[in-house]
């Protein structure tokens, strides 16, 4: 599904350029739950950013579905990435003058998706997320958790193979942060959807299959959870 090949990226500020990530290497098998960690400045939204092709790596390879995502061009990746990969916040990132169900349309809208299977999609998306009778409301109307589930029923609205979540749960109480974690693991049940999801957060890792660790760049260990003892 997704594999990384002696991946490493640098930062050029003027004449000194830092090496944030170092000679990564990772597969990732389809339906997975990966949970990323490592302390602040360890270079998890680096290495999210490069996986999601938000960014281009310096040196190395990140191959989604058997495509290397790095040789793509700009309208190539932006095509890639509205049909394979979805994006999670931590700050939700919604639209706060649209409602919440054109807030999850809006990446079908830039598929080109015709407006009544449109509507279809989001509803049942949002149905999924548990919040089919807030579709009319506003992102000011509710609460973080549901916010955040308006943001997880966008990133999935396209069928995308993989999902990259960046602390999803950091702006959340534990409560919320419990129901939203069972969310996604119940969504990976259900859809068969790879997950990434950057975290602080022991919890998040606890629950997910496997922990991988970023230190000082390098993926120190990767350990199994969940998964070893199914
Ligand atoms: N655009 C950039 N230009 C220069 N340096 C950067 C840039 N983005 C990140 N860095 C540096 O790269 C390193 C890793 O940053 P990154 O945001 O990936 O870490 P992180 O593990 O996600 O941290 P946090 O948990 O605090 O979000 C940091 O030292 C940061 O200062």
């Amino acid at each position: 599904m997704l594999e990384i090949i002696d991946l490493s990226h640098s930062f050029r500020n003027g004449a000194e350029e830092t090496k944030v990530l170092d000679g990564i290497n990772l597969v990732v098998d389809k339906k997975e739950v990966v949970a990323l960690l490592g302390s602040s400045g360890s270079g998890k939204s680096t290495l999210l950013n490069l996986m999601a092709g938000l960014m281009k790596p310096t040196k190395g390879s990140i191959r989604i579905a058997g495509q290397p995502i790095e040789k793509m061009n700009e309208n190539q990746l932006a095509e890639f990435r509205r049909g394979n990969i979805g994006f999670i916040f931590q700050s939700y990132e919604l639209i706060p003058h649209l409602s919440v169900i054109e807030n999850v349309e809006l990446p079908l809208i830039f598929q080109g998706e015709k407006p009544k299977l449109r509507k279809e999609k989001a509803e049942a998306i949002l149905s999924q997320v548990g919040l089919e009778e807030k579709s009319k409301l506003y992102p000011s109307q509710l609460s973080g958790g549901q916010q955040q589930r308006v943001s997880i029923a966008r990133s999935l609205v396209t069928s995308p193979s993989i999902v990259f979540a960046d602390e999803p749960t950091g702006n959340l109480d534990t409560k919320t942060e419990e129901e939203i974690i069972g969310l996604l693991l119940d969504l990976n049940a259900r859809l068969d959807i790879t997950f990434m999801i950057v975290t602080h957060e022991q919890e998040v890792a606890r629950r997910a299959e496997r922990t991988i660790v970023l230190r000082d760049g390098r993926l120190v260990s990767t350990e199994e959870s969940r998964g070893a003892a199914e």
